[in-house]
């Protein structure tokens, strides 16, 4: 069981740096509402998620296209009000960032208005000098490649991505080139657990996966998954936290904490590919 004592600063660009140099693995978790912030707080997650996913779990659409940047700034103050350790990331929604000047705008909502400490949005060189700007104006920034939830409509479905030698070198092209632009850290989602490790090798900035292995630098669930609480399916890579333990939500939210920390989660039977 993870046993650290509680930290009592907050978790900066920084903390998450140096866990990666530490080897010390990152705790992350999407929260929506304050309740789940702060219990998330108490159990140790470094990094709080106010993610678009909520248009699928709170929402009920099938999709996190609908997601809009009132909603994301709605929930981001709920959760900011939760929990004043974690580092409070927000998604960027869908056509939130098609312009430049449109992501300046929108991530000066999430953060003026809602609270947020680091933005995260979707994609990859074509991205690279929307990054580049937030950087240069003091937006921390979390990209998010491999399986990218807003391109469902183009994707036709939530698939595993970098199955493909040719696909792989695309996504680390896309990594190095997002790093470069000044990203902090970015989230894997969907690869195999080999081509997670090797982003994780060649990058300076923290990888987070989800369903990307267990040599990522930390990872990252849905709560609603790990709370087996989730509408319709739960996705493969994601493991119910509620099952064999006794400490309802508290203890689901430590066990996850201490499994990431102990390389315990994810096991080989949560790898995508
Ligand atoms: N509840 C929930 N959990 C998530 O992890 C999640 C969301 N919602 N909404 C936003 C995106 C969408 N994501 C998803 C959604 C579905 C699959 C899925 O069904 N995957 C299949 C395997 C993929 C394949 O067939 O190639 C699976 O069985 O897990 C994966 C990621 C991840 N995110
Ligand atoms: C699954 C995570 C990474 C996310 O983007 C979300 O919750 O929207
Ligand atoms: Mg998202």
């Amino acid at each position: 069981m993870y046993t650290e004592q509680p930290r009592s600063r907050p978790v900066t660009v920084s903390t998450l740096r140096q866990m990666k140099a530490n080897g010390e693995k990152i705790a992350m978790l999407t929260a929506y509402d304050a309740s789940f912030a702060a219990m998330m707080e108490s159990a140790g997650v470094d990094t709080v998620l106010v993610g678009d996913s909520l248009g699928m779990v709170a929402q009920g659409h099938d999709a996190t296209v609908p997601v809009s940047v009132d909603d994301i700034v709605y929930h981001t103050q709920m959760v900011r009000r939760g929990c004043r350790i974690p580092l409070l990331i927000a998604d960027m929604p869908f056509m939130s960032y098609a312009t430049v000047d449109m992501a300046l705008r929108n991530a000066a909502r999430l953060m003026q208005e809602g609270g947020a400490q680091m933005v995260k949005l979707e994609g990859g060189l074509n991205v690279a000098e929307t990054v580049r700007l937030l950087a240069a104006n003091g937006v921390p920034v979390c990209a998010h490649l491999g399986l990218q939830p807003q391109l469902v409509h183009k994707l036709g479905g939530y698939k595993v991505q970098g199955r493909e030698e040719a696909a792989a070198r695309r996504m680390l092209d896309d990594a190095l080139a997002l790093q470069d632009a000044g990203a902090d850290m970015v989230v894997l989602e969907c690869i195999p657990a080999e081509l997670g490790a090797r982003l994780t090798t060649e990058l300076d900035i923290p990888t987070i996966g989800i369903g990307a292995g267990v040599d990522c630098d930390g990872q990252v669930l849905v709560c609603y998954d790990m709370l087996d609480i989730t509408l319709g399916k739960r996705p493969k890579f994601s493991r119910n936290f509620m099952d064999g333990q006794s400490g309802g939500i508290a203890g689901a939210l430590r066990a996850y904490v201490s499994a990431v920390k102990a390389r315990e989660f994810p096991a080989p039977e949560h790898n995508v590919a």
